[in-house]
């Protein structure tokens, strides 16, 4: 109780930090959150303070979930500027809290598990979302996040094809060349989502990137990028035609200038899908529009201690 935190850094999270217990955490918390009882859960909405000086902003996500003995924050910074810094555009930290005494017990780094928390939520929207006989994935951007979504979509679904777009065709080719498989690099958006069956934005856009007449109808799209109110990656078309979900809807109608500004419906969260209180409607164009909740960070973060702790 009184010993000092343990401190897991980056590389420590990434080598014991795996999808395959991961996502059962993240469906049970996903699912504990839509049921909205404050006996199982409390997370606010995140604060989000922007640094105007910079172009970012610091997010600061609490959770408190009595039974699971997880009290949490993170604290995340993410940038819109591009000046050549060797940094990631979104860097964060985790605090695990002893609940009973409130002493810090561990001080975990939070890029990897940010990015593959993110990347495992859009993972659970396709299982549940995505055509059945998906054969191909699009992924448009090439950075962190675009890494861990193709990392986990190509761990738990077997596609035919993988495309990936950026807005230079160098980076589109460096990201092929950094993955195991084969990855067809395109040289427009269009290209790379046409006849898609799955598709992830993960770019820091702030205009449409992704337009609905380029869809195939009954495509998934986990939109991941844009978790701004005036930001978008999604036209209007695609916002108004798709049924969308969201990881929250008090989230996405806060956060989200894809759901607030195309005026949009949210048609359920991920978690009623997984409660079986909302239907997936696998048949459908679906959007799950994610903008990251403090309740994933806190499992995955325990998920870590433990894995490190085993490994001790
Ligand atoms: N929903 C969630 O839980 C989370 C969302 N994010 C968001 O996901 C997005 C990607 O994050 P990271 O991979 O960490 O960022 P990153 O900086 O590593 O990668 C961003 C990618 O977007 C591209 N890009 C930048 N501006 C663009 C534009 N105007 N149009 C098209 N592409 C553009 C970059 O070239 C790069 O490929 C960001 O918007 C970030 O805020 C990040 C973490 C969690
Ligand atoms: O949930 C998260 O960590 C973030 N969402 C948007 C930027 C970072």
């Amino acid at each position: 109780m009184d010993s000092p935190p343990i401190v897991i850094s980056r590389d420590e999270v990434k080598r014991v930090l795996r999808y395959i217990d991961l996502i059962p955490r993240l469906e049970s918390a996903l699912a504990i959150f839509s049921r909205k009882n404050s006996l199982e859960i409390i997370q606010p909405l995140r604060s989000v303070i922007p640094l105007s000086k910079y172009n970012g902003f610091l997010g600061l996500m609490p959770t408190y979930m009595e039974q699971e003995g997880i009290l949490s924050t993170k604290m995340v910074c993410f940038y819109k500027r591009e000046d050549g810094s060797t940094l990631p555009s979104t860097q964060a930290t985790v605090l695990l809290f002893d609940p009973e005494y409130g002493n810090v017990k561990a001080i975990i780094d939070g890029e990897v598990i940010t990015a593959m928390r993110t990347a495992a939520a859009s993972a659970i929207s396709a299982k549940w979302l995505m055509p059945a006989q998906a054969e191909v994935l699009a992924i448009l951007g090439t950075g962190n996040e675009a890494l861990s979504h193709y990392n986990v979509f190509t761990e738990i679904f077997t596609f035919k094809e993988v495309r990936v777009w950026s807005r230079t065709r160098e980076r589109a080719e460096a990201f092929s060349r950094s993955v195991a498989g084969p990855v067809k690099v395109c040289v427009t958006v269009e290209e790379a989502v046409k006849d898609a069956d799955a598709i992830v934005t993960v770019t820091r856009a702030t205009q449409p990137i992704l337009f609905g007449k380029w869809i195939k109808p009954g495509a998934h799209v986990a939109a991941v990028g844009a978790c701004r109110p005036d930001w978008r990656e999604l036209d209007d078309e695609l916002m108004r035609e798709a049924v969308v979900y969201v990881d929250s809807r008090e989230g996405a109608t806060t956060e989200s200038g894809d759901v607030i500004l195309s005026g949009a419906t949210v048609f359920a969260e991920l978690g009623e899908v997984l409660n079986e209180t909302r239907p997936a409607l696998r048949e459908k164009t679906t959007v799950f529009k994610s903008l990251g909740l403090g309740i994933e960070d806190a499992v995955s973060a325990k998920l870590v201690l433990e894995r490190w702790e085993a490994t001790q």
